[in-house]
């Protein structure tokens, strides 16, 4: 039989070094013997693809924003995270549902419980053929948190490429994205594992694996 699916995401600011340790934890698992599904949010599939460049590079307002991201979300679980974690895949996802609630939520001020609700709606179990899930709403088992001050984060992006819409934003944006993660993080504590991303790389990646090691994942 399989083993168990399991399912990663990765969150932070942007510039906070999320995506430089993805490959290398991919890596690991796949040396364990682990089958890996990488992908990212908004993104992941073809139509949630085309999603992302309408989000990342036109205006429009905060709800506009959040049902674009669910349904970015739905169609990614459908085709692409539903059907790797029955497979018994590991997933690693470049962001995910928490991401909705920091920065629609957090940074553009977005009303937090509309977002639970739409989190219900999008990620409910029934219609993704998921019998293997318990839980009715499909979440990561664990999120790694990468935390940093934006004024780290924007230092490290500076001039490394054409910065998004978001990427644009003032440190006061991402000092409001951060805390609407800060608040995601204390509601599930038992589902996130923040990460000190404040520290030379090295430092980050012997954080990210033992955060997994302490979980029993790798
Ligand atoms: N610990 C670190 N110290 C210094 N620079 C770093 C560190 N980690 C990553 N970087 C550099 O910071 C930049 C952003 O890193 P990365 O792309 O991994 O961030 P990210 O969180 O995935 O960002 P985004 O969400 O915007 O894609 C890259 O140029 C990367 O090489
Ligand atoms: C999933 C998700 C993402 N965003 C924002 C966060 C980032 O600024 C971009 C994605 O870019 P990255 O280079 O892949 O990190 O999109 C968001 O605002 N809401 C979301 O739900």
């Amino acid at each position: 039989m399989a083993a168990r699916g399991l399912f990663l995401s990765f969150e932070g600011i942007d510039g906070a070094g999320k995506s430089t340790h993805i490959d290398a934890l991919a890596d690991a698992f796949r040396a364990a013997g682990r089958q890996v599904t990488l992908t990212r949010e908004p993104g992941g599939t073809p139509l949630a693809e085309k999603v992302r460049a309408l989000a990342l590079h036109e205006p429009m307002d905060a709800l506009t924003e959040a049902l674009l991201m669910f349904a970015a979300r739905r169609d990614h679980l459908q085709r692409v995270i539903v059907p790797a974690l029955a497979r018994g895949d590991v997933v690693l996802c470049d962001r995910f549902t928490d991401a909705t609630f920091a920065y629609q939520g957090g940074g553009r001020g977005f009303d937090w419980q509309l977002l639970s609700t739409l989190e219900l709606l999008a990620q409910d179990a029934v219609g993704l053929e998921a019998d293997f899930v318990q839980k009715p709403l499909i979440q990561p088992d664990l999120t790694l948190w990468f935390d940093v001050p934006p004024a780290v984060a924007a230092e490290r992006l500076a001039g490394a490429r054409v910065p998004d819409k978001f990427e644009s934003q003032p440190v006061a944006f991402f000092d409001a994205v951060r805390a609407g993660y800060a608040r995601r993080a204390e509601g599930q504590p038992e589902r996130f594992a923040r990460i000190d991303a404040d520290q030379p790389r090295e430092a980050v990646a012997t954080a990210v694996r033992a955060a997994l090691v302490d979980r029993g994942i790798l």
